[in-house]
């Protein structure tokens, strides 16, 4: 059985992009792109998420160990993304396929005008066939305000666009049951269902240029695939891992995509830290969401929002007691519920089939 993707979010870490001696493997990302073009010409939508500034910038510049480690990266990577984009531009234009650069930072997720601004331009661009290529922007992203890794990164990517799938590329055949060196270790071929503490056998350690490691790709995976998309880890440095994977030829991880809206409760169920708004709903809303009948978080039962959120937030549900109803996905960002509170016929907040009600 082969896998039928329509939006397709592909991440190359920065082991796949990188030879042993630090500099760009020229010859893998090639044989990457031809394939990521051949999917492309099959009508499908690509966003690829590519690790590499860094050691690009190391294969045009050596500089002095009297720098320091943020300034080092911040000088390779904004002289390297020069030459990341030059070396996919260049290789697409030889499918004659347009791609385009797309800098983003951590405080982007955060800020709703911004979310929505790089929402809009990726569709934008997708409707004209082109290829994003999407990186962190290493010059501005400096210690609490990066990303853990590019994975994270590729996640909220994925989630923001509704991909159908995520295809995390790295150095390994996927997450192992144990220390992917050790003999006897295999790859877990499929997780899903239940939530799996994955800490408990991938080691926080990560290989030479990676910077999250398998932990975070575990944790982005299992938190990506609950929200309904397909999250699949496997080895870039593979011959035509790309095709291979789609086509279920080759052994990686698969995280199985949540399709029940049940599911997706379950999660939001067991997310009240990331919950990161709250918002106070009047008694008749509160009586409407805990009866029999499936019922959506209205404006009109909106009675003040407490802490402010961005659309695709979790957020807290508190009766006018102060005590916590539930938790669910906000459809649009505070502003706009701000402005909305106590109206008629406006949009649901939350959604039923994002809402969890405490028992
Ligand atoms: N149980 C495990 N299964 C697979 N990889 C693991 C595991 N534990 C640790 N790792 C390490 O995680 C590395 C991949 O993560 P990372 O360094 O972030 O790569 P990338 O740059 O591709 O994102 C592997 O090279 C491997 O050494
Ligand atoms: N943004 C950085 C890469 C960040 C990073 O290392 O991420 P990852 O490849 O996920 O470990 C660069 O382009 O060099």
């Amino acid at each position: 059985m082969s896998f039928n993707y329509q939006r397709i979010i592909i991440k190359i870490g920065s082991n796949v992009f990188t030879k042993e001696n630090g500099l760009p493997d020229l010859q893998r990302i090639e044989h990457l792109v031809g394939q990521i073009a051949a999917i492309k010409k099959q009508g499908k939508e690509v966003i690829l998420v590519s690790s590499g500034a860094v050691a690009s910038g190391r294969s045009l510049i050596t500089i002095s160990e009297k720098y320091d480690a943020i300034a080092a990266r911040q000088l390779l990577a904004s002289i390297g993304q020069v030459k990341l984009i030059n070396t996919y531009s260049s290789l697409f234009e030889r499918f004659n396929i347009l791609c385009s650069q797309v800098l983003v930072t951590k405080e982007d997720f955060r800020d709703r005008m911004h979310y929505l601004n790089m929402k809009n331009c990726l569709e934008l661009l997708l409707q004209h066939q082109v290829i994003p290529v999407v990186n962190e922007n290493d010059v501005v992203s400096v210690t609490e305000l990066m990303f853990t890794d590019n994975d994270e990164l590729a996640g909220l990517i994925a989630s923001m666009l509704n991909a159908q799938a995520l295809i995390v590329l790295t150095n390994v055949d996927g997450i192992y049951n144990g220390d992917p060196k050790a003999p006897g270790s295999t790859v877990i071929e499929e997780v899903a269902g239940s939530v799996v503490d994955f800490a408990t056998f991938v080691s926080s350690g990560r290989s030479q240029f990676g910077r999250g490691g398998m932990i975070t790709k575990s944790t982005m995976s299992q938190k990506t695939a609950q929200l309904g998309i397909a999250v699949h880890i496997a080895n870039g440095t593979r011959d035509h891992i790309l095709t291979d994977v789609l086509e279920n030829k080759v052994i990686h991880t698969r995280f199985v995509p949540n399709k029940t809206a049940s599911g997706k409760k379950k999660w939001i169920a067991h997310s009240e830290k990331s919950a990161t708004g709250a918002v106070k709903v009047n008694d008749g809303a509160r009586a409407a969401l805990i009866s029999s009948k499936a019922t959506s978080l209205l404006p009109v039962g909106i009675v003040n929002v407490i802490t402010d959120f961005k659309k695709g937030d979790i957020i807290k549900l508190l009766d006018e007691k102060n005590k916590l109803i539930g938790l669910g996905i906000a459809e649009y960002g505070a502003d706009k519920a701000k402005e909305r509170i106590g109206q008629k016929n406006q949009k649901p907040l939350v959604h039923y089939d994002y809402l969890y009600l405490q028992g």
